[in-house]
């Protein structure tokens, strides 16, 4: 079994969960795709790192991250996967909001400026979090070269309307949802 195929059993035995929910967008729906219980798990950490290099090895970027908190372990995840082939790969993390003491940064991590990133995601359903990430991004200097998820939920045009490359390792319709 490869690592997107070990991945995607990882995700329908630790993180679909049936019952109803309120989501991010404040929509009703009657499963949630909790990708914490399985970006944060040692055992499927390591395939979500290298799916997700799989899934953007058309793109060429030098740093990944997105909206604290679902996009942190992605992030980190796929940094420690391009070290694991002999690359290299920064991660950062994009604040929900600035704050006010220390170093006053909303983006966390090596600089990004003038630099080729890609945007991620564990799930993106209105691309309402992740177009926040790339809005963050752009305004502190970064070329926002794409947009990536473990798991699409919807987001897909709204994310493209912006111009931007969209990639996700697996579509709603392949999970026992
Ligand atoms: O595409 P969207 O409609 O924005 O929904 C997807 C977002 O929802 C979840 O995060 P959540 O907002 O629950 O916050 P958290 O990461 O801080 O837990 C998920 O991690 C995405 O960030
Ligand atoms: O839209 C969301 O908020 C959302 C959906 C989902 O399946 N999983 C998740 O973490 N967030």
């Amino acid at each position: 079994m490869n690592d997107r195929e070990l991945l995607l059993q990882h995700i329908n035995t630790k993180a679909v969960v049936h019952g109803e929910v309120t989501l991010s967008s404040g929509q009703r729906a009657d499963y949630y795709v909790d990708l914490r219980r399985v970006t944060l798990d040692g055992a499927s950490a390591p395939l979500v790192g290298r799916a997700l290099l799989d899934a953007t090895a058309d793109l060429d970027y030098e740093a990944a991250g997105g909206l604290t908190l679902g996009a942190d372990p992605v992030g980190s995840a796929m940094s420690h996967a391009a070290a694991g082939r002999g690359g290299r790969l920064d991660a950062f993390i994009v604040r929900k909001e600035g704050k006010a003491h220390g170093l006053q940064r909303r983006i966390e991590g090596p600089d990004i400026a003038g630099r080729r990133v890609l945007a991620v995601e564990d799930t993106s359903t209105t691309g309402g979090s992740v177009l926040t990430a790339v809005e963050a991004l752009r305004a502190a200097g970064a070329e926002v070269v794409g947009v990536a998820v473990i798991v699409d939920r919807g987001a897909r045009d709204a994310v493209t309307r912006e111009g931007l490359a969209y990639r996700s390792v697996f579509e709603l319709s392949e999970l026992d949802v």
